[in-house]
């Protein structure tokens, strides 16, 4: 999100990267419910139609891809598509999860179990999982110092 960027970028020079992410984490919580709200809108679905079509970011592929959602079965992919669209017509935004933290199994028994939950509680709970996803991708792009000088 180039606008959390923009923002967290006022907090530099950042330690390390887990500094730069707890800054991009701190930024997040601040942000009011709509604000939240605007960063899910911002994720594409998991295993969704861009996926299907190959057009999700290559960090996207990637962690879908390591959560399994790339091997479903035809039973799976439904119950996927079924949950996620009843999901995002609740809510208004997808259902995110850190899918680097989880397998196909969990994420779609967390799909079914936070369909449950209250507007603001999802707002919150998905929020903080891109604040997961987040963080494994700057832990990527940031190389140790170590690994700087070789
Ligand atoms: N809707 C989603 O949860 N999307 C994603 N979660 C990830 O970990 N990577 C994604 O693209």
């Amino acid at each position: 999100c180039s606008l959390c960027a923009a923002a967290v970028w006022r907090e530099r020079p950042f330690r390390d990267a887990e500094n730069l992410a707890s800054c991009f984490g701190d930024f997040i919580d601040r942000l009011p419910i709509s604000g939240k709200e605007g960063i899910l809108r911002l994720h594409p679905d998991l295993a969704g139609r861009l996926a299907q079509a190959g057009q999700l970011t290559s960090e996207s592929t990637r962690e879908q891809a390591s959560a399994g959602l790339n091997t479903m079965t035809e039973e799976e992919r439904q119950r996927m598509t079924n949950l996620n669209k009843r999901y995002t017509q609740k809510f208004g935004f997808p259902f995110v999860i850190c899918a680097r933290e989880n397998k196909k199994d969990a994420i779609l028994r967390g799909l079914g179990e936070r369909l449950e939950n209250a507007p603001q509680t999802e707002a919150i709970t998905g929020a903080n999982e891109v604040k997961k996803i987040c963080r494994l991708r700057l832990l990527d792009l940031v190389k140790p110092d170590s690994q700087l000088n070789s």
